[in-house]
């Protein structure tokens, strides 16, 4: 990896504990490297006798005397004395007690093993064609000529092959799509509704006012955000009969899709505005469930009396987020507005023009990675006679749909695993606690720098929105250089309070930029961020913003790569170009293998390579093993194909990788970057407020994995000092709590209070007792961190019943009905403990 202007701002190489010291004292030069230079030839000679204080032992080490910090190579871990009355600090070495690591069999480096499997998901190489499949050779042409795409991929070879079919007994069934990730599920089954709507261009009549004939759902804004521009692309391709010119005297040329106007109704924008498209007419809409149903049940105006088609995408997810009961009032919606307008157009009371084909029925289309038993019940509710289209991957076989009984059931619609593309690698990193954000930070340093020539795109996925505005502001305030460690008194300067009152914090920023990540631009994207912020941040992390960048005249420093850190709500169906790798640094709280095999999905797409890493902690080790063997595809057809592997790189390799350097030269840039992350935490309230914060979602987070992984992610298993670590902050896991806890103390007082009950009767302590108890209690720092089996049951227990309360409605969070994870606060899990 080349060097850069990282490397210039910390410290000269010679300062570090490298092989280039040799083992002599430095003589000459400024005291404070000589100083250092002799603890490091005191340390090796420490750890030559004494080999065993070198990178530790038990799983859960015992508290050690302070003495033990001096055997690091690391500046030495001290503990600070409390400052007028701030908590206790405490600079711990980055390379000592961390658990023993499982041997490696061939430690390997982050660039290598890379897969060599033929793509599983690329467009086909037989004879396949679109126009093979009965597509309008119209449509055919302009896709290959405007959007460079010739050939079906197995996917669309199948379902087209179903959806296309003229033969009734086809066509009064509807269809149940599962397929792998990027393998083209969209284009299936946009062109079939583009390809029958179209002839309808030709009634004399026809124009947008006709109202709606198709309607597709997705579970997030950012999907039907995506589905929307697709078939804006398509409708833009202006198509034209042969031989009409583009000047022919209805002024739009003869084109065919004028009329076909299509209408984006998300969650979080503006519903007058939706509501004057949708008085217009909108031929076609892609929706959120929630809105899409507000509107039927509120605008008048949203005529889907005539609606032919119903889409239903990442189904599964939409019953995650508990979306089964929008579903359902949807498709009550759409049935009753039909009824209405035939009963008008019987009884003679409609205005409408005659030689609608009242007969055609509505056709269903259900896309799902996973057949649970709610996807399944939903298929039951939703399909009629379903048959199942399952993409084809081996070359050459002829279109093989899985059709199910000829019944509404569903019972014939059978599971498959889900499969990553063949050709995605998979790595994975068994990283200390302690280590993970120096580790995060080398590893996008290492990726990064391979692609620098194309520009990288990287996905990271953490566990919650605290914990990805954490690293994003940290990594956007991050300098090697800069001020001075830390104001003694402690954090809370005047300085900062004064920024704080006037509110200058990151506000809507959406792009941050970073010195240990030089040339790249950092994005986030979650629940929580407004629907423009979450908007803006992914146009521009695909670079159509940067466009505008490279325009004559722009910035030429402007950065090459994108990184996007982001919640699981970027998991599902998001296609950004050309992103190479997607990274977990935090694996999935919720979905287990299929949410797993979803968020890798996001690179590797339509036939292209891909990477994707995850960091595991030593005690989830386990979890290797239990994710490869859930995405075996065990089918008749998959039988004896081996499982796709996740190859072991060692954490050495990434850190000596990511810091440019060799052997355990890494320690001492880790170190280095480290402070530097610590130092920022200290430098404002706000800084270290936030890190505190995420540090307690994450753990709320982990609590949420479910009872059958628990063997793997028990919150027993986090060493906490350890996990503190890596959210750069000083305090011990208790003086965490205890700086959250006084911040919060007054809600959670409150919100006890009121939970209590009203009566005082026997046994029952006075309101002010129980008050002081919880005042005492918060003041131990015992609100999270209380590892007595019974307080985590109830926490955990507390965190699901949370959110089963909030997707009952529908909507997962307070923000916005976004499939995001959302912890809940302090108090709310006070309130509930309390009821
Ligand atoms: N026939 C094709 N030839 C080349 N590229 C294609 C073809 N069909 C689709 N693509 C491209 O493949 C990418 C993935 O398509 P799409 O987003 O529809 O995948 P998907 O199956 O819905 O993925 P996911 O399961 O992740 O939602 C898109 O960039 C799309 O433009």
């Amino acid at each position: 990896m080349d060097d850069d202007g990282f490397l210039l701002n910390i410290a000269e190489p010679s300062a570090f504990a490298g092989p280039s010291s040799k083992g002599k004292i430095k003589k000459g030069g400024r005291w404070t490297e000589r100083v250092k230079s002799k603890h490091i030839v005191q340390k090796r000679t420490r750890n030559e006798d004494h080999p065993e204080t070198r990178g530790d032992q038990q799983e859960r080490p015992q508290k050690r005397p302070r003495t033990e910090s001096k055997t690091s190579s690391a500046p030495a871990p001290t503990q600070r004395p409390a400052v007028q009355g701030k908590p206790a600090q405490i600079i711990s070495s980055l390379f000592s007690s961390n658990p023993t690591l499982p041997k490696q069999s061939a430690p390997k480096h982050p660039s290598t093993s890379k897969s060599l499997a033929a793509p599983s998901n690329a467009p086909l190489t037989d004879s396949s064609t679109f126009q093979g499949l009965r597509l309008n050779p119209l449509i055919s042409a302009h896709l290959a000529s405007r959007m460079n795409i010739d050939k079906p991929t197995a996917i669309q070879r199948s379902v087209l092959a179903n959806l296309l079919d003229p033969n009734p007994d086809i066509a009064a069934r509807d269809v149940f799509i599962q397929s792998q990730t990027g393998s083209g599920k969209t284009l299936s089954f946009l062109l079939p509704i583009l390809q029958d709507l179209l002839p309808l261009s030709s009634l004399s009549y026809i124009d947008r006012s006709i109202g709606t004939l198709a309607v597709i759902i997705a579970p997030t804004r950012e999907l039907a955000k995506q589905i929307s521009d697709v078939l804006e692309a398509l409708l833009k391709l202006r198509l034209r009969p042969e031989g009409t010119s583009a000047d022919a005297e209805d002024g739009q040329g003869g084109n065919l899709t004028r009329w076909l106007v299509s209408g984006l109704l998300v969650g979080g924008s503006t519903k007058t505005h939706e509501k004057a498209r949708i008085r217009k007419g909108l031929p076609i809409i892609v929706a959120t469930p929630g809105r899409l149903l507000d509107h039927l049940q509120n605008t008048e105006s949203l005529n889907v009396g005539k609606c032919r088609w119903l889409v239903l995408d990442e189904a599964d997810r939409l019953m995650e987020l508990g979306f089964e009961e929008s579903i359902t009032g949807i498709i009550k919606g759409l049935d009753g507005r039909r009824k209405l307008a035939l009963n008008a157009v019987e009884e003679g009371k409609s205005m409408e023009v005659g030689g609608w084909d009242w007969e055609r029925r509505r056709r269903t289309v259900l896309c799902s990675a996973t057949i649970r038993e709610d996807v399944q019940k939903l298929a039951g509710t939703t399909l009629v006679k379903p048959l199942m289209v399952k993409a084809i991957t081996a070359e050459g076989n002829a279109p093989v749909i899985a059709a199910g009984a000829d019944t509404t059931s569903g019972d014939a619609i059978t599971e498959q695993k889900l499969t990553p593309p063949s050709q995605l690698t998979q790595k994975y990193v068994v990283v200390p606690l302690k280590l993970r954000l120096v580790a995060l930070i080398a590893l996008l340093r290492s990726l990064v720098s391979q692609q620098r020539t194309q520009g990288s795109r990287i996905i990271v996925f953490l566990s919650c929105t605290d914990s990805v505005d954490f690293h994003w502001t940290m990594l956007g305030g991050t300098t090697m250089g800069g001020p001075a460690e830390e104001d003694p008194s402690g954090s809370d300067s005047d300085e900062s309070d004064a920024e704080e009152a006037k509110g200058s914090h990151r506000g809507e920023q959406v792009e941050a930029r970073s010195p240990l990540l030089p040339g790249c631009s950092i994005f986030r994207l979650h629940g929580s961020l407004p629907t423009p912020t979450r908007l803006s941040s992914l146009n521009q992390f695909t670079g159509k913003a940067r466009k505008r960048k490279e325009a004559p005249g722009a910035d030429p420093k402007a950065a090459t790569s994108s990184i996007l850190l982001c919640t699981s709500v970027a998991s599902r169906g998001l296609d950004l170009p050309l992103v190479h790798a997607v990274v977990q640094a935090d694996l999935p709280t919720e979905g287990g293998a299929t949410e797993y095999v979803h968020r890798i999905g996001r690179t590797a797409r339509a036939g292209k390579g891909g990477e994707a890493w995850c960091f595991v902690s030593p005690s989830e080790s386990e979890w290797v093993g239990w994710v490869s063997a859930r995405m075996q595809d065990d089918t008749e057809k998959g039988k004896g194909t081996a499982a796709p592997s996740l190859g072991e790189v060692g954490i050495e390799s990434v850190l000596c990788s990511g810091f440019s350097c060799k052997s355990h030269e890494y320690e001492d840039r880790a170190t280095q970057i480290q402070l530097a992350c610590e130092r920022w935490v200290l430098r404002r309230k706000e800084n270290a407020s936030l890190a505190r914060r995420a540090y307690q979602s994450h753990m709320r987070a982990y609590a949420t994995h479910p009872s059958d992984e628990k063997q793997m992610f028990h919150i027993r298993h986090l060493h906490l000092g350890h996990l503190a670590k890596a959210f750069a902050l000083r305090d011990a896991p208790s003086a965490v709590s205890r700086a959250q806890g006084s911040s919060t103390q007054s809600r959670l007082t409150s919100a006890k209070l009121k939970s209590q009950p009203k009566d005082k009767s026997a046994g029952a302590k006075p309101e002010k007792e129980r008050a002081r108890d919880l005042e005492r209690k918060a003041k131990k720092g015992d609100w999270v961190i209380d590892h007595s089996g019974d307080a985590e049951r109830r926490m955990q227990e507390v965190v699901r019943r949370q959110g089963k309360l909030t997707r009952k409605g529908g909507a997962m969070v307070s923000g916005g009905g976004s499939a995001d994870y959302q912890v809940p606060d302090l108090g709310m899990l006070e309130k509930l403990v309390g009821k």
